[in-house]
């Protein structure tokens, strides 16, 4: 490989910061930049490097510097769109293998939330997990893991409790060398302490919440990456409390793939499941095989990814008209005058 031949290493992204990179390496923490190369190559924010990237670099260990000259294939990716502008995809975190979907199982608890983060984790290309946590706070445990796996049919599902240090062995598989997890899951759900637990010591702020209130403020802002004891890695960036559906639809119809096996049943293709004679989906709820309340969240969810992509669709062609604008511009500046 051309790199190494060029005495390069590889490194992996811990910490973005203004376009400054915390990598680890063989030589420790560097703190790196992107080569002016890479820069003038990339066409939009994906192209630069994201929190869990693998990055081919070229170390100053002395300096405790590196330049970073690429981007290895991620191999799934989190993506969210870039803050201000209109359609540009913002990395979230990359070369995740599983997403722990953590929700408390106390006041925080909400089904309708966990199908979005469904669609989110099967969309990124890694393997959804789904960690009910502060089990210690619920009175009826088998109830709540049963609704649970109703919505998230072939997902593991694991009660676990960091107060008292219950359930988090059957996370260990997850866990090991050369794996890596990413946290997904509102404010005050319990992250930082399940990090804290399975590192053995503390290396996220956990704050106190007031009692009775659940929700919690942001304090994760420092660390990203986290090297695990048991070898694995777990990335909890402030970024994925912020990720919004956008282009989900593939995660989408892994989600409901009870809903959409049903609707392609229906006897008209674009049966409306309103009044149409031979509807599955009208059947199985009579019927009780479909929850009406899964299937208003699958229709809610539908209107709002085709909202996303009609806000999509009119941003991009405000950008081409944009574009055009310019190019016009530039052709009347270079116009020979006659
Ligand atoms: N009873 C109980 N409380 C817990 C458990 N795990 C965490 N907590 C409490 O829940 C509160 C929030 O925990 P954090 O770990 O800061 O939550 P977080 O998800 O990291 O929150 P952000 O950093 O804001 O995203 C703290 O007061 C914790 O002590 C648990 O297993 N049981
Ligand atoms: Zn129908």
């Amino acid at each position: 490989m051309p790199y190494l031949e060029q005495g390069m290493e590889v490194g992996r992204i811990a910490l973005e910061h203004k376009r400054m990179y915390r990598i680890f390496t063989a030589h420790g923490e560097l703190l790196g930049e992107v080569s002016g190369k890479l820069r003038y190559e990339a066409a939009g924010r994906e192209d630069y490097p994201a929190v869990g990237d693998w990055v081919v670099i070229s170390p100053r260990p002395e300096e405790k510097r590196a330049t970073i000259h690429a981007i290895l294939p991620r191999r799934s990716k989190f993506s969210r769109k870039a803050a201000g502008s209109g359609v540009e995809e913002q990395i979230v975190a990359a070369n995740v293998d599983t997403v722990f979907l953590v929700n408390a199982l106390n006041n925080d608890y909400n089904l309708r939330r966990l199908e979005r983060y469904l669609i989110l984790a099967w969309e990124s290309g890694a393997n959804p997990v789904i960690v009910l946590s502060k089990a210690d706070l619920c009175a009826d445990l088998a109830a709540r893991i049963a609704e649970v796996e109703a919505v998230a049919v072939g997902v593991p599902v694991h009660a676990i409790s960091s107060e008292l240090g219950q359930g988090l062995d059957a996370l260990a598989p997850y866990l090991g060398g050369g794996q890596t997890v990413a946290l997904l899951g509102s404010s005050g759900v319990g992250k930082s302490t399940l990090i804290n637990r399975l590192a053995g010591k503390d290396l996220q702020q956990v704050k106190e919440v007031r009692a009775g209130d659940d929700r919690g403020r942001h304090t994760t802002t420092h660390r990203e990456l986290f090297q695990l004891s048991g070898g694995g890695l777990m990335i909890d960036t402030p970024g994925m409390r912020e990720l919004q559906l956008w282009e989900g639809d593939e995660g989408f119809r892994d989600a409901f793939d009870d809903v959409e096996t049903l609707a392609a049943s229906c006897r008209f293709h674009d049966c409306q499941h309103q009044k149409e004679p031979g509807c599955a989906i009208r059947l199985a709820i009579e019927d009780g095989r479909l929850e009406r309340s899964r299937y208003d969240s699958y229709r809610k969810l539908q209107r709002e990814l085709a909202h996303q992509a009609r806000k999509e669709d009119a941003a991009l062609r405000a950008a081409e008209k944009e574009k055009w604008k310019k190019i016009h511009k530039s052709l009347r500046h270079t116009k020979p005058k006659r």
